[in-house]
């Protein structure tokens, strides 16, 4: 008797648990709907690429948001990898407002490593997991159109400084063509930040910017960054869940949000500015952030949104 009554219990626990599970995927179902056939472009931070378990758990939300008929579109960093490297070799590397100051040797690195280390270990753990991913740098059919980057900086009575990044582009303009022919054949793009000029110059891009330009010339339903923090947070260190484009102004100006973030909200407001609906950070070091983040009614990191 007792072992039926323990048996009946089992049984209505897991009756309970697939219940729970059924519910928790028809709740994804009007977002699902919502998405469906709309590109989301996804920023792979290097931070956000700890260990061998969240790879794979990210490369599966990827394959996920495929099979139910999104169009992934990943644009990768690897500022750590590319240190780790700079280190190996000796060479120092140095920053400035965020961004890698590039001589020769090191956009070389920056290219071996990007293009030749990170972008294909995420290729591969994608086709892996039975994915049809295609890895691209910026060289690839022209995809990343770039300039070298101007950075002025405006001084009081004096005339601006102009700082030489050596070869830190900027995006002019992205080949849309290349991706929707991909998106088409069913394949993801995976995209690393190395922009080309007309003359076959590299440049070394910030991924955040290569992203947000990408999202923004696809005209992208979502731009999503993936980053080592839970998302915005305000001066007492709280996540702030959604904000317009004007209160993530204000964040930046008044100094809510200092150092990295910067560039990151900015780049979400071009890519708003350009037709990107909504623009999220959020922590990649959470296992499937992406799932959660664009399927459940509250998320767990910060959208910024138009007004
Ligand atoms: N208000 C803020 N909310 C969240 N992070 C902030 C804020 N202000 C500054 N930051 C910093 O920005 C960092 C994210 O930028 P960054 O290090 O460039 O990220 P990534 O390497 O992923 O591109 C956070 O780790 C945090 O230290
Ligand atoms: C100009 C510049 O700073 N480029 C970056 C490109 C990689 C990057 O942006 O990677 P994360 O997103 O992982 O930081 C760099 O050299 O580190």
């Amino acid at each position: 008797m007792s072992e039926l009554t323990s048996k009946t219990c089992a049984s209505a626990d897991s009756m309970h648990e697939a219940a729970l599970k059924a519910k928790v995927v028809l709740e994804a179902l009007p977002y699902i709907r919502q998405f469906h056939g709309q590109t989301i472009v996804i920023k792979y931070g290097g931070h956000a690429m700890v260990d061998e378990t969240l790879k794979r758990q990210f490369a599966l939300n990827v394959i996920l948001l495929k099979y139910i008929g999104l169009n992934p579109v990943i644009v990768h960093g690897g500022g750590p990898q590319i240190g780790d490297m700079l280190k190996k070799l000796n060479i120092v590397s140095q920053f400035r407002d965020g961004l890698r100051i590039t001589d020769e040797a090191t956009m070389d690195v920056v290219e071996m490593v990007l293009v030749g280390k990170v972008n294909k270990q995420i290729v591969n753990q994608l086709n892996l997991q039975g994915a049809k991913a295609v890895g691209l740098s910026g060289k690839d059919g022209q995809l990343i159109k770039a300039r070298k980057l101007e950075m002025v900086l405006e001084r009081k009575d004096m005339p601006p400084e102009i700082i030489d990044l050596g070869k830190v582009g900027e995006v002019l303009e992205i080949n849309t063509k290349l991706i929707a022919s991909l998106e088409r054949e069913g394949f993801i793009p995976v995209i690393a930040p190395v922009g080309v000029d007309d003359e076959g110059e590299t440049y070394n891009i910030n991924a955040d910017s290569v992203a947000g330009a990408v999202a923004g010339a696809l005209k992208a339903k979502r731009l999503i960054l993936l980053t080592d923090v839970a998302g915005i947070l305000d001066k007492d260190k709280r996540l702030i869940s959604s904000m317009n484009e004007r209160q993530a102004m204000q964040a930046i100006e008044n100094g809510t949000v200092t150092g990295g973030m910067i560039p990151k909200i900015k780049c979400c407001l071009e890519a708003i500015h350009s037709g990107v609906e909504k623009a999220h950070i959020l922590d990649g070091r959470l296992e499937n952030s992406l799932v959660l983040e664009l399927f459940t009614m509250g998320g767990i990191g910060s959208e910024i949104v138009a007004g």
